[in-house]
């Protein structure tokens, strides 16, 4: 077991209540050791030369992973003073220094809402222009201080609740079309790419689940719904967005001004329209039972369907697909547990639980491959900050960003780290407390007083439902560099 009871007791308070559950700490534990005070290594370097440089490393001469690694070699520790982009030249009100986290328990303080605000730093010190959500800051840029916060985050997790009625079903009816799709394309191309159909699925089913308004309403949206969110997605987060083909290109034109919400003003305006008409019982509910103004409503509302659940799943989708699609393996493992334990019954909330290795895979899959690698909070006070080995003086103001890439792969939580290991998380149950692609604990619950994942339960769930879904209709399919070109029915 890779965990040790003195790593367990040596974790950040932040972690005591959901750990405390974990089948890892059920015998007495020694008392933890004293760690070293030490100042935080690294620096910013010269004004505008450091936060360059570190950006073209970050961007173009090693990329994300390959920047954090070289740095926790070069410093000897997971905690460390550098730059982040987007940088000068022409983003000038930006501050891109950082204090990077890189292992479970340094990140780990990125949860605790005494210790650190999260006002504005959803991508870092850079923000998106407020235009491409009506002029409102929305929910995920909000502190838990706000009253506003409270009101959002309430309302959404109101959301998931109400659409629990139709999430399954629509999830399902969605996949259908998904993969009929995909089987005309193979047959008429010898081959599919995934990400059209997959993507319009997540739209028609996230807007039918979240919004309760059916895309088939308006030939626009049905049409290209998902992709007027692709767009708006893009044109706010190019400046942070990793793109690692046809440099220096993206660090010219993509990475080094922010781009007009005007480029997609006319496609968000009809989101807005849809949703305002369509969707009038959700905007009705937001007003009434949550006190928010009707334009605060549709936008958050258009943010978590388009940001937080969209953008979400298709990332994740993408990960998921090609991890079990190069496996035959694992294929063969997840098809012999979905025959003997769900048969011929529909997927759903109840028959799905005891699939033991597709939750397991559906967990290593977020832990490998974080969706949203990127967190980033600001210090509410002067405090001290543990790593597994030392603690750091943080002080107030001081931004922390956590890569989750690299906090996953942490030596001291998981054996075996790097590799894809289907059944980890049914051999060690305990590991979900450190389980944080939803910004807190697998065993966490997402709250008005935290800044978790609203939906942390239900991304699960719908994960493994696609996966049992899969392998209720196939014996196997085939992968290649995101296409799907044979499928075997069951
Ligand atoms: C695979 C899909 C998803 C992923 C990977 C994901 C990931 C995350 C992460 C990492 C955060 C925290 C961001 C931060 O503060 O740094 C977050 C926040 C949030 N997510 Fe998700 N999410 C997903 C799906 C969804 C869905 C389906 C919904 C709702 C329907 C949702 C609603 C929210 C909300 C409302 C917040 C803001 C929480 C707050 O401000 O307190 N997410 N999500």
């Amino acid at each position: 077991m890779a965990i040790t009871m003195t790593k367990l007791m040596n974790m950040s308070p932040t972690m005591s209540s959901s750990s405390s559950s974990s089948s890892l700490t059920s015998t007495p534990a020694p008392a933890p050791t004293v760690l070293p005070v030490r100042t935080i290594p690294g620096s910013y370097g010269w004004p505008l030369l450091g936060p360059i440089s570190d950006r073209l490393d970050y961007f173009w001469f090693q990329g994300p992973e390959t920047f954090f690694r070289k740095r926790i070699e070069k410093y000897k520790s997971t905690v460390f003073r550098t730059n982040m982009p987007p940088t000068f030249p022409l983003f000038l009100n930006v501050n891109p220094n950082v204090i990077a986290v890189l292992d479970c328990k340094s990140f780990s303080h990125l949860f605790d809402m005494d210790l650190v605000e999260k006002s504005n730093v959803l991508v870092g010190d850079f923000m998106p222009s407020v235009k491409y959500t009506g002029d409102i800051r929305v929910c995920a840029y909000l502190d838990t201080s706000e009253e506003h916060h409270t009101k959002v985050k309430n309302f959404a997790l109101d959301t998931l609740k109400r659409s629990s009625k139709v999430w399954v079903s629509e999830f399902l009816a969605n996949l259908e079309v998904m993969w009929n799709t995909l089987e005309e394309n193979i047959s008429s191309s010898g081959s599919a790419s995934y990400l059209v159909p997959l993507q319009k699925c997540l739209f028609n089913f996230l807007t039918k689940s979240i919004i309760g308004a059916d895309p088939a309403k308006s030939q626009k949206i049905s049409e290209s719904g998902y992709l007027m969110i692709d767009k708006w997605l893009a044109f706010q987060l190019l400046p942070t967005l990793n793109i690692s083909y046809l440099q220096p290109l993206p660090e010219i034109f993509l990475h080094s001004f922010t781009y007009p919400f005007l480029l997609v003003k006319g496609d968000y305006e009809a989101l807005y329209e849809f949703v305002e008409k369509e969707g009038q019982e959700m905007v009705q509910r937001g007003q009434t039972e949550f006190g928010l103004t009707k334009q605060e409503t549709i936008h958050n509302l258009l943010f978590i369907l388009g940001f937080n659940a969209y953008g979400g799943f298709s990332i994740f989708f993408q990960s998921l697909i090609s991890t079990i699609g190069s496996d035959t393996e694992l294929q063969g493992k997840l098809r012999q547990e979905v025959k003997e334990k769900l048969g011929s019954t529909a997927p759903s909330y109840e028959s799905v639980k005891n699939l033991d290795l597709v939750w397991s895979v559906v967990y290593e899959t977020l832990r490998l491959n974080p969706p949203v690698p990127l967190q980033y909070a600001r210090a509410r006070k002067d405090f001290q900050l543990n790593s597994h080995d030392s603690i750091f003086e943080v002080k107030k103001g001081e931004l922390l960003c956590g890569y989750q890439t690299l906090v996953m792969r942490d030596p001291q939580v998981f054996n075996d780290p790097e590799n894809f290991v289907s059944d980890r998380f049914m051999k060690e149950t305990g590991l979900l407390n450190y389980l944080y692609w939803s910004n807190g604990p697998q065993t966490g619950s997402p709250a008005e007083s935290n800044k978790q994942c609203a939906a942390k339960d239900y991304v699960v769930l719908t994960a493994v439902l696609f996966v049992a879904y899969v392998f209720q209709r196939y014996n196997s399919f085939t992968y290649s560099s995101s296409a799907i070109t044979a499928v075997e029915k069951a």
